[in-house]
């Protein structure tokens, strides 16, 4: 579509007066310097001057069929621009993802059926195979001669990868593997692209060589012929269905009948099979091939952040302009962004995608030194970022859903219309708590570690940074609550060490009263999940806060105040969340919460004035929005009639149906 110019609405104007601090500043807080914000908004200029946004009809109008035509037309088009035009026109040769990531939602209101192409097949690629197979697979990959996926789940099976019933059997005698989908449960299923538009994809199967099964490994598979796109003989793909979100990703099955594919089609970095079928196992850890997981996992928490600051961003603008009810008789009807309880659903939002979108680059950067340590040999590091990733990737995705959804309460009635995009945004995070490992899975692999960690601990041993306040805890170190930001953050440690103690006591208790290790960890699991849970909100309070403190250190001092002003809020937000824990666990007080309470309440009042501005902050255009209601210029209720009377219902008068079935019925003639 192509958005009409309009003023600005008067009201929105006179929040943009209020601000009380550079913008431009934040922008670059979060962009990581002038420089990259300057290179992110040449791509945007690039992406958005090239008309590939433009839908001759909405995309919620279309139906699934021309959606994903749509989509597939948008993805060639866009690739072929981020090989060529963009780099020749900003000159930028390493482009920044993030920026690419953010523009892409320019041209996809809901899913790009290419995005497992990037998201997963490619780093695959980098992350399994041997320099001779990345040679082969890698350039071609870049250059789009291959498009594939990443086909892991199947039906009878997603969080339990030891359970894959898919069977890759190695043949001596013709050096090729046997790949075979014994089961109906054994069909692959889910993996984005696969439907329709993937001619390669990456298979997670079971490999049997000599007669021994050694677990699931990775296998480069291509299933169509690349000139005809026919699925190939011993193949049967297609589309799963329609969902709840992902309408234009074609996820999709597969299965095989005996299909064979060369020795060489085993990604081999870590475990090889030898031509005379000689299984290597992978020489320093045995989950390495579960490294694009952990990869996604990181990339998730700044998807959750992203997509929270569009959607509070939407709301927010909306909430300054639409004016409701009344706040004592006979006055004019307030901007509902002035009722506390409007601030209180909303102000989070906007602390909670700055508290997550420091936390994933952060978490990048972990990633990253963890990647860097590997290549050494040393994967000594990869349990505390696979913990990490892990209770990230589950407490972000469901934290920012929760908050995507309560943008759109804020919104009313208008919320719920598509092109408020708010459902489209909810559609995709919801579905990111559950891919990629489900919420409850994650915080369970967590928990193993926190266990862990907490018997090294009580062995005396040195545990890593992100869990050394359980060593405090063990020395008996008492927690005295400080109403501060460390105060607090050594506060929600406690409850975190707390529980943990309580989870290892009720196993040790389970075990004492005769249950084997696994029953008693089973029958603790409710409150293994708990713990994990607060030991990531206690990382996330403390990564939070150290990273504003760092990055702000030379910013002007009311930037500081309004970053440090939401800082707070979200400190004060998850103590009030949190009292019967911090009762438990801290020494808080009923008149430290009444103080809480208080401060929480002012601050609110405080952040009022710079709301607007903060969600301008995200510096998030009205073509990555796509949203009546959150547009710029503030103008919700043209564009609510514009989205009406485009909608293709309107484009006759009177529906046939009307001749067919009305008429009749009211005629007493059906
Ligand atoms: C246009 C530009 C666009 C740019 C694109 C970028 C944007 C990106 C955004 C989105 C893109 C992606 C879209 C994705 C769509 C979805 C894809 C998928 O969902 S793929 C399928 C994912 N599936 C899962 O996640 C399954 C979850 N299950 C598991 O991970 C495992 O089964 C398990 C639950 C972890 C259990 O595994 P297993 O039984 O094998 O192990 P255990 O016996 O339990 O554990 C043994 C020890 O191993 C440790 N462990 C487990 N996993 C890991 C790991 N990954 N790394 C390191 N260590 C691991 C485990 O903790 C045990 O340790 P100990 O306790 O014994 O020490
Ligand atoms: C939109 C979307 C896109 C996807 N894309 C891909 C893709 O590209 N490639 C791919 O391979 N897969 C993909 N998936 C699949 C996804 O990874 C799985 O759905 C996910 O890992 C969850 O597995 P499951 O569906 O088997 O759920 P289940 O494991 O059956 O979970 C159902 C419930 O059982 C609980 N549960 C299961 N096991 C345990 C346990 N041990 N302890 C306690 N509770 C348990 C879970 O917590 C959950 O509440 C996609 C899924 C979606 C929704």
């Amino acid at each position: 579509m192509v958005l009409k110019k309009y003023n600005i609405n008067p009201d929105l104007a006179l929040e943009r007066q209020k601000c009380t601090f550079d913008i431009e500043e934040i922008i670059n807080i979060f962009d990581g310097g002038k420089e990259k914000t300057s290179q992110r908004r040449k791509i945007e200029d690039v992406v958005l001057k090239s008309g590939l946004c433009h839908d001759d009809v909405p995309e919620e109008c279309m139906s699934l069929k021309e959606r994903y035509e749509n989509a597939v037309r948008k993805s060639c088009f866009f690739s072929k621009l981020m090989k060529t035009e963009l780099q020749e026109i900003t000159g930028i040769e390493d482009f920044e993802t993030p920026a690419i990531r953010r523009i892409a939602d320019a041209l996809f209101k809901d899913i790009s059926p290419f995005l497992l192409h990037l998201g997963m097949f490619v780093p695959t690629i980098i992350g399994q195979c041997t320099s001779e197979q990345l040679m082969i697979w890698l350039p071609k990959a870049l250059d789009l001669q291959i498009i594939g996926g990443y086909a892991q789940t199947e039906l009878g099976h997603g969080t339990f990868i030891r359970g894959l019933e898919t069977t890759a059997t190695y043949d001596a005698d013709t050096e090729e593997f046997v790949l075979h989908t014994p089961t109906l449960t054994a069909h692959k299923w889910w993996a984005g692209g696969l439907g329709k538009t993937i001619n390669h994809c990456i298979v997670v199967a079971q490999l049997y060589t000599k007669g021994v099964c050694y677990g699931t490994h990775l296998f480069m598979v291509q299933i169509r012929d690349l000139d005809t796109h026919m699925p190939l003989p011993g193949i049967k793909v297609g589309e799963i269905g329609p969902r709840m979100g992902f309408s234009s990703a074609d996820n999709g099955f597969l299965g095989f009948n005996n299909f064979r594919i060369p020795r060489n089609n085993m990604l081999m970095k870590h475990a090889q099979v030898q031509k005379d079928g000689t299984y290597v196992k992978p020489a320093r850890h045995g989950k390495l091939t579960y490294q694009t997981m952990v990869f996604v996992r990181v990339t998730l928490v700044n998807e959750a952040a992203f997509n929270l600051s569009k959607a509070v961003t939407i709301a927010v603008r909306y909430s300054a302009v639409r004016r409701q009810s009344e706040m004592r008789p006979n006055e004019p009807e307030p901007q509902i962004l002035d009722y506390p309880t409007q601030q209180h659903k909303l102000f989070i939002g906007i602390a909670t995608a700055h508290a997550f979108q420091l936390t994933a680059n952060w978490l990048w950067n972990t990633f990253k030194s963890v990647l860097s340590d590997m290549k050494k040999g040393d994967v000594g590091t990869l349990p505390e970022l696979h913990a990490l990733s892990s209770c990230l990737k589950a407490v972000c995705t469901s934290d920012a859903a929760l908050l995507i959804e309560q943008c759109r309460y804020a919104c009313g009635g208008h919320g719920y219309m598509l092109s408020s995009n708010l459902p489209y945004i909810y559609s995709f995070v919801a579905a990111t708590r559950t891919y990629e490992g489900d919420y409850t899975i994650l915080l369970l692999q967590t928990a193993r570690f926190l266990v862990k960690a907490w018997e090294q601990a009580e062995a005396g041993k040195t545990v890593t940074p992100t869990v050394s306040y359980i060593s405090r805890s063990l020395k008996g170190e008492k927690n005295s609550w400080r109403s501060t930001d460390e105060g607090i953050i050594k506060s929600f440690q406690a409850v975190a060490a707390g529980k943990i103690a309580l989870c290892v006591k009720s196993i040790r208790d389970r075990m004492k009263s005769g249950l084997d290790y696994e029953d008693a960890w089973l029958l603790t699991t409710v409150q293994l999940v708990d713990a994990a849970e607060a030991h990531c909100r206690s990382v996330i309070l403390e990564t939070y806060c150290n990273e504003v403190r760092r990055l702000t250190k030379s910013s002007s001092d009311n930037v500081k105040i309004v970053m440090h002003q939401l800082v707070t809020l979200y400190l004060s937000y998850w103590t009030l969340q949190r009292t019967g824990d911090l009762l438990r666990y801290s020494s808080i007080s009923e008149k430290d919460i009444d103080f809480m309470q208080r401060q929480y309440e002012e601050l609110l009042q405080h952040i009022r004035p710079n709301a607007v501005a903060l969600v301008d902050a995200f510096d998030l255009r009205d073509e990555i929005l796509h949203s009546s209601l959150g547009a710029y210029d503030g103008r919700v209720y043209e564009r609510l009639m514009e989205q009406a009377e485009n909608n293709p219902m309107n484009a006759e008068p009177v529906n046939q149906s009307f001749h067919k079935y009305i008429k009749p019925l009211l005629q007493g003639k059906l």
